[in-house]
């Protein structure tokens, strides 16, 4: 069954002249973990609040969420787990506190041996008693996410989940929403600008760049696309335009230039025959060959329309 089926959908502020989503059609089937990456102001929250029903769309043919047509006739809002990226929780009451009145506000009742047994398996055990505001910031996130999953929902939304968290309180918090897909069957839509984040963690990935979803593709296909290693040039400003003739020159397509600052860096994502000979012809004096990251790929995708593949 899809979680999500969205057609045609677009989103136009008031007050904008522009759509700040255009024409996105998007299914998620059950048990999808699907990371949302995308630049500033690409979309990504915008698309969130239409999938959990606070925001409706200016022009759509379907909006549809765990089987509800949102938007249409007297469709009503879908029981989706809702993390934003904000303290949800309230600091001068205890954890039990928090989840009691958080449930008692959706008026469903679960035994205190439930909320125990969930808060073992997420290694926050024996906090019941403690204040929400002595807790680390990784552990008031989980509190955030199972307080949500208390309330039984099949369908997950967090943005940016893990912002400002430190790497141990990171990988806990990937842990738990890797165990909430696999063993609870829970589908997770997380929008991120953590790029590792979404490659360890994701099944499939949608990159959203100034409102329109430019790939969407599985994890485990995305990376076939390319060549397993990137080299990385570094180039002066002057060199970058003449790099672009030299690149195809050399009958290279799949490739990117861009500008930082004062130099300018190139990245090569295809297998070329001899790294030597490329070198050496193009007087390159600094270049790296590394493992491609899911980060290579999104930049690819974004600027080689532009900048980069002439196709
Ligand atoms: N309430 C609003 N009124 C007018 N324009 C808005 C509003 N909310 C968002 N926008 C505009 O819509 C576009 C998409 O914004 P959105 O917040 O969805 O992007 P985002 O991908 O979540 O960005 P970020 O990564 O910075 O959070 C942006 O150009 C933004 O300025």
């Amino acid at each position: 069954m899809n979680i999500v089926n969205v057609r045609n959908c677009s989103k136009k502020y008031e007050k904008n002249n522009f759509f700040s989503l255009e024409n996105i059609n998007l299914q998620i089937k059950n048990g999808e973990i699907v990371g949302l990456v995308g630049p500033n102001g690409a979309g990504k929250t915008t698309l969130i609040k239409i999938l959990s029903g606070l925001l409706k769309p200016t022009e759509y043919e379907e909006v549809k969420v765990l089987g509800e047509d949102i938007y249409k006739g007297k469709g009503k809002i879908p029981k989706v787990g809702l993390i934003l990226n904000s303290n949800q929780l309230y600091d001068d009451l205890t954890v039990m506190e928090n989840l009691y009145f958080f449930l008692r506000m959706h008026k469903i009742k679960k035994n205190k041996e439930n909320i125990l047994s969930l808060l073992k398996k997420f290694d926050l055990e024996g906090r019941e008693n403690t204040l929400v505001k002595s807790l680390s910031t990784g552990m008031k996130q989980k509190l955030n996410i199972i307080r949500v999953i208390l309330l039984e929902v099949q369908f997950l939304i967090l943005d940016e989940p893990t912002s400002g968290l430190d790497p141990i309180s990171k990988a806990d918090v990937h842990n738990l929403l890797d165990t909430l897909a696999k063993e609870m069957n829970i589908t997770i839509l997380i929008s991120s600008h953590i790029m590792n984040e979404v490659q360890r963690l994701c099944t499939r990935v949608i990159f959203l760049n100034k409102g329109r979803i430019i790939k969407d593709s599985y994890m485990d296909t995305i990376f076939k696309e390319f060549y397993k290693e990137v080299v990385e040039i570094r180039l002066s400003k002057e060199d970058t335009y003449k790099m672009h003739k030299k690149l195809r020159d050399y009958g290279i397509k799949k490739y990117i230039v861009f500008e930082q600052n004062d130099n300018s860096t190139g990245l090569i994502m295809e297998r070329i025959e001899s790294i030597e000979d490329f070198i050496s012809k193009f007087q390159i004096k600094s270049f790296n060959e590394r493992p491609i990251q899911l980060e290579d790929i999104f930049f690819y995708e974004l600027y080689k329309d532009g900048l980069g593949d002439t196709k």
